[in-house]
């Protein structure tokens, strides 16, 4: 008799998933490498940005008490007793009458309080330079601290790192950044179909395209993909891969094999590995037959044999808790809305995650299916960019409907998209 399933929702999938999560270390790597990784200390300001008083454009440093009475009648004459660039500096005081003809970005002069731009200055006078018009208390002054202030948390653990964190951490002096460390995903292939990438094709074979694509998924998720190759259709040697496996990674993939059929280990698997099951069917298409057990605080995923079922499954259910272990702060795919640029007929007893191409047209995100939508198909995993999100229903959808979109490629995230009614059948 087949074994038969009982389908849980999608949400409710995740939260079991959730539950669980790896254990965090920090890690501390060079500036250069820090890139997509998740920053594991809050990053304090340490000193004020800037350091100091400084002239924000090329011009002269003057004490503007001296141009009080500056006029074109009767222009005010300074004079001009150093001349610095960024990194240089005045070191006398500034006295009355004098001006210091500075570049963008050097420290004011003490006793200088208005900086006088090279455009409003017309003298050809060797050391003088005449100003005509009256300049103010500070005018165009870039201040000690304007940016931010000794002290203040600029951005908190968690946030991922990007070129603009990149600049703060180098105004810092972070050349070694503290970043939590990256989960090991161990990656599995089972079927006795699948052929090596460089293998050529035989009779009744295809090529172990899942793997490959779980290791990109795991590396575009943060984490470090850790290859266990592909076996046939055979338990005793599945199970010592994973149970060995299971010592070096943090969680263990599998892909095939994950649903009723004759050759379709996973469930004996799980039991042969003492793990207990979270759940082996979701209501959702493509991924309804992916399974999670747990064994020992480990998670096992038994993701479907079929590439959309695959991708699906792992980004759902594997990607939120690699951002768990990376500290992030949103850990699941952005949510968006768009509008969808053909009729998705098909009625479904189950949500559906249509793998989709995004396509702007006037400030408006169009979405429409990027191939085949078979969870066969691995062509249509190619161009995908978002998943759309049909809810389970007894009609289909019409073009210009709007839908719930995840995003593939985000690197940011969300909190939490399935609060969304998203409904589930169960
Ligand atoms: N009687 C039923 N049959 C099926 C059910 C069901 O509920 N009752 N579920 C269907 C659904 S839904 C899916 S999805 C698939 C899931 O299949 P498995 O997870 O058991 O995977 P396999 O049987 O091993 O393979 C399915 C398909 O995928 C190809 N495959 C497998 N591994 C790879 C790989 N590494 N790279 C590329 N392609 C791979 C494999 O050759 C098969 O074509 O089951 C339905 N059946
Ligand atoms: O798990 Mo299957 O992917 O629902 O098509
Ligand atoms: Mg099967």
């Amino acid at each position: 008799m087949v074994e038969v399933r009982r389908p849980i929702s999608i949400s409710d999938a995740v939260s079991r998933v959730m539950n669980y999560e790896f254990n965090q270390a920090i890690d501390y790597v060079p500036l250069l490498e820090s890139d997509l990784r998740f920053l594991a200390e809050d990053l304090l300001a340490d000193h004020d940005v800037p350091p100091f008083n400084r002239a924000p454009y090329d011009g002269y440093a003057i004490r503007s008490e001296d141009t009080s009475q500056a006029s074109r009648q009767n222009p005010t004459r300074l004079h001009v007793v150093g001349d610095i660039g960024a990194g240089s500096l005045y070191t006398d005081d500034l006295e009355n009458g004098q001006a210091v003809r500075i570049m963008t970005g050097a420290q004011m002069p003490s006793q200088s309080d208005a900086v006088v731009m090279l455009e409003e200055i017309h003298t050809n006078e060797a050391d003088m330079v005449t100003i005509i018009r009256p300049h103010h208390h500070n005018e165009n002054i870039s201040f000690q601290g304007e940016d931010t202030k000794k002290d203040q948390v600029l951005i908190e653990k968690g946030a991922i790192i990007h070129p603009g964190t990149v600049a703060l951490l180098a105004t810092f002096g972070y050349d070694i950044v503290p970043v939590f460390r990256k989960p090991r995903i161990g990656i599995l292939a089972t079927g006795s179909e699948l052929l090596d990438v460089h293998e050529p094709l035989q009779p009744g074979k295809i090529r172990n395209s899942n793997a490959y694509m779980a290791a990109s998924q795991v590396k575009r998720a943060g984490g470090i993909p850790v290859m266990y190759g592909k076996l046939p259709d055979e338990l005793d040697a599945c199970v010592d891969v994973v149970t060995d496996a299971l010592q070096e990674v943090d969680a263990m993939i599998t892909t095939g094999g994950a649903s009723v059929g004759d050759y379709d280990l996973v469930p004996q698997l799980v039991e042969r590995l003492h793990a207990t099951t979270l759940f082996n069917k979701v209501a959702m298409r493509p991924g309804s037959v992916t399974t999670v057990a747990e064994k020992d605080g480990q998670l096992i995923y038994g993701l479907s044999g079929n590439p959309g079922a695959c991708y699906v499954g792992f980004e759902l259910f594997v990607r939120p808790l690699i951002r768990k272990a990376l500290g992030a702060r949103d850990l699941h795919l952005k949510r968006s809305i768009g509008v969808l640029d053909s009729d998705y007929p098909k009625p479904n007893p189950y949500t559906r995650l249509i793998r989709g191409v995004a396509l702007e047209r006037e400030g408006v995100q169009y979405v429409k299916p990027s191939g085949l939508d078979k969870s066969s198909s691995v062509i249509a995993l190619g161009e995908a960019d978002v998943l759309i999100v049909l809810p389970a229903g007894s009609k289909g959808y019409k073009r210009g409907e709007e839908v719930n979109l995840l995003d593939l490629h985000d690197q940011k995230g969300s909190q939490w998209p399935w609060d969304i009614p998203i409904v589930s059948y169960k």
